[in-house]
């Protein structure tokens, strides 16, 4: 689903230059639900925007749902994008002038879907995350969770290939947090492809995989790690 081999990316100012990632490798396979996770400074957004298809690597190659994407320029990433990739945001980003519904049409109508298509796929996501009855609701008048499932539902609902969600409980108090959380299990154990950015261990920990983020570089936790960082225990 996601292959990057060998990713580098290089920021360059007129006096600095700095490697945000370098040699930077990942598989994630189709079904997955994988955490990234690492110290500030280390990456985890860099890698972000270069999965979703926002930034072009300086070098090395991405392959995404089979096709190859290092070398595509700016508008060819972005018709892409739309295809192929559902984002999910710390801040939900959604518009608060349009009810739930209209705001899951936004993206699909980038789409080229036609309104009655994008009107049933709105309706189909809203109910996969238990908001059917909302569709006229609009944004202030949820919780933040609530908002969060919204944004999750508009990112699901063009049925992209892969789900990106960068710190999606960073804005969440921890009850609310977990629900999104379950709701990420949820869609992972109905089949979707899921990559979370969090610097949360313990929310990492309730992915499938967790892969760490440090001086541009991604390392495999392995699961004993994993038990024994989190419950102190090798068990
Ligand atoms: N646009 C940019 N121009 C110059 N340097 C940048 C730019 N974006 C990121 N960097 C640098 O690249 C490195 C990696 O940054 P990145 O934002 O990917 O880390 P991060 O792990 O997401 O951090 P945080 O958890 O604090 O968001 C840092 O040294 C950062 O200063």
């Amino acid at each position: 689903m996601l292959e990057m081999h060998h990713i580098a990316k290089v920021y360059r100012t007129e006096t600095v230059e700095t490697a945000a990632l370098r040699d930077f490798n990942l598989h994630v396979t189709p079904g997955e639900f994988v955490a990234v996770t690492g110290a500030s400074g280390s990456g985890k957004s860099t890698f972000l925007g270069i999965a979703g298809l926002i930034e072009a690597p300086s070098g090395g190659r991405y392959v995404l749902d089979g096709v190859d994407v290092s070398q595509m320029n700016d508008r060819q990433r972005s018709r892409l994008r739309n295809q192929k990739i559902g984002f999910v945001f710390q801040a939900f980003n959604l518009i608060p002038d349009l009810n739930l519904r209209d705001n899951i049409e936004v993206p699909l109508g980038y789409r080229g879907l036609r309104a009655a298509e994008r009107r049933e796929l709105a309706q189909a996501a809203l109910a996969k995350v238990g908001l059917a009855g909302r569709a006229r609701h609009y944004p202030g008048q949820l919780s933040g969770g609530q908002q969060q499932r919204v944004a999750i539902a508009r990112a699901l609902a063009g049925n992209p290939p892969l789900l990106l969600a960068d710190e999606p409980t960073g804005n969440l108090d921890t009850q609310m947090a977990a629900g999104v959380i379950d709701l990420l299990q949820e869609l992972h154990a109905g089949g979707a492809t899921i990559v979370m950015v969090t610097h949360d261990l313990h929310l990492a920990e309730r992915a499938q995989r967790i892969v760490k983020v440090m001086d541009g570089q991604a390392a495999e936790v392995a699961r004993d790690a994993r038990l024994h960082s989190v419950s102190g225990s090798a068990a």
